[in-house]
């Protein structure tokens, strides 16, 4: 019995929910925003609907961690720290060291450090987020949670690229997913919805946040999904590319007149995507307000991206009962959900219009004869990684 506090720390930002264990219920939740700017803000909300927060500069994610506690006491939230027996962390990259979460150690920390690698964007900053609150909390009990963790289960002929086969074994160089912990908490809850067993349902997944995934769900595994190596492939993102010709890398670093690959990576992490194509923003609401061609044609690139991979993925399936939106733009934009459903509709797949217009509620959004379900399902990382941190610690 404690309270456990749920970590999501992100290259800029570090999102929080404190749980009371293990009744699940939410004591606090927030969000210390630009991290490393000169303009940061930290929100909370708490008790019955009270909101508290701050606007001040965040150096790192050890100052963003420090405010944070000191608030949580300072709102009386919490009496102090010791009533946190628990943090679970979530870490992108896991590579092929971690097929569960685990307890972490020094040893298991040097592996996280050593994956930066793997997931550039997040590992360093989920390790960040590790060593402060251990400095902060030494007696709680500390988990790492894994976005790779769920697709272990692809088979070797998905998680293999087409490349010489001694990269694998040697380096490592395969593919491993993200958001996995978000794949597995919709897919469970698709289930529920469905009145199903998981472990028949062939589903498609999509999580649309900042960075955007899909899976493909047999029987309750991951056998497949369009992140790679690292967070960056797959389907357009906020400012990520997605899927390129590698040859461009080489190609584009010659005329850029670059010298170091890591910043030609950069590019394709920060630069690209949503924010690349438009030149105006990485936020899908400002794009779908804006009459300008390129603004319109990020989303279209967007939609076109993601309805190719839902495609793939029912015919490597054979088929589908559901598809299931979820993360920022899953949740909240009617268009693309539409847009992105309707297009099977070849198949017997349609979206309700009226069931349709709906945000962050967890819903049926098909028409009754659809051929397959259509689903919203709001993600929640954040307790899936308390009810692991619960589970480890027994
Ligand atoms: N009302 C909305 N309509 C369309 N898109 C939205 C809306 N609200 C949020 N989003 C999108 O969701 C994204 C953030 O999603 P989120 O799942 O929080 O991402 P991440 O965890 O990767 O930061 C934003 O970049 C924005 O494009
Ligand atoms: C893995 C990944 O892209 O995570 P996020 O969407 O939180 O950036
Ligand atoms: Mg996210």
């Amino acid at each position: 019995m404690g309270k456990t506090i749920a970590v999501n720390a992100g290259s800029s930002s570090l999102k929080f929910q404190l749980f009371d264990m293990p009744s699940e219920r939410v004591i606090a939740k927030g969000l210390v925003d630009r991290i490393g700017l000169a303009e940061g803000s930290f929100t909370i909300s708490y008790g019955d609907g009270q909101h508290f927060k701050l606007e001040q500069p965040f150096k790192d994610h050890t100052v963003a961690i420090n405010v944070l506690l000191k608030e949580l006491t300072g709102l009386k939230i919490i009496e102090s720290f010791d009533e946190i027996t628990g943090v679970g962390h979530r870490v992108v990259a896991g590579g092929e060291y971690f097929k569960d979460s685990v307890v972490i150690d020094d040893d298991v920390l040097a592996k996280i450090d050593e994956l930066a690698e793997y997931a550039p964007l997040h590992n360093p900053a989920n390790a960040t987020g590790i060593r402060a609150f251990r400095k902060v909390l030494p007696n709680a009990k500390a988990v790492a949670v894994f976005d790779t963790s769920f697709h272990t289960t692809m088979p070797e002929e998905n998680y293999l690229y087409s490349i010489p086969y001694e990269y694998y074994e040697k380096f490592g160089a395969r593919r491993y997913g993200a958001h996995g912990t978000s794949h597995r908490y919709v897919s469970a809850k698709a289930a529920d919805i469905l009145g199903k067993p998981l472990s028949e349902l062939k589903l498609v997944t999509l999580h649309l946040g900042a960075g955007a995934s899909i899976a493909a769900v047999k029987n309750g595994e991951s056998i497949d999904t369009s992140m790679g190596f690292t967070p960056l492939a797959g389907i357009t993102m906020a400012t990520r590319s997605g899927d390129i010709d590698p040859s461009l890398v080489t190609f584009l670093q010659q005329k850029l007149g670059i010298t170091n690959p890591e910043a030609m990576i950069d590019i394709l992490n920060k630069k690209s995507g949503l924010q690349g194509i438009s030149g105006i923003s990485s936020d899908m609401r400002d794009l779908e307000n804006n009459e300008d061609h390129r603004a319109q044609l990020a989303i279209d690139i967007f939609v076109n991206r993601i309805i190719k991979y839902v495609g793939s993925y029912i015919a490597e399936m054979g088929g589908v009962d559901a598809l299931v939106f979820t993360a920022g733009i899953g949740e909240n934009d009617v268009n693309v959900r539409s847009r992105v459903a309707n297009a099977f509709n070849y198949m017997g797949i349609k979206v309700d219009a009226d069931k349709n217009n709906v945000r962050d509620k967890e819903t049926v959004i098909s028409t009754d004869d659809s051929t397959a379900k259509v689903l919203l399902v709001p993600t929640d990382e954040e307790l899936m990684i308390a009810r692991d941190v619960e589970r480890l610690a027994k």
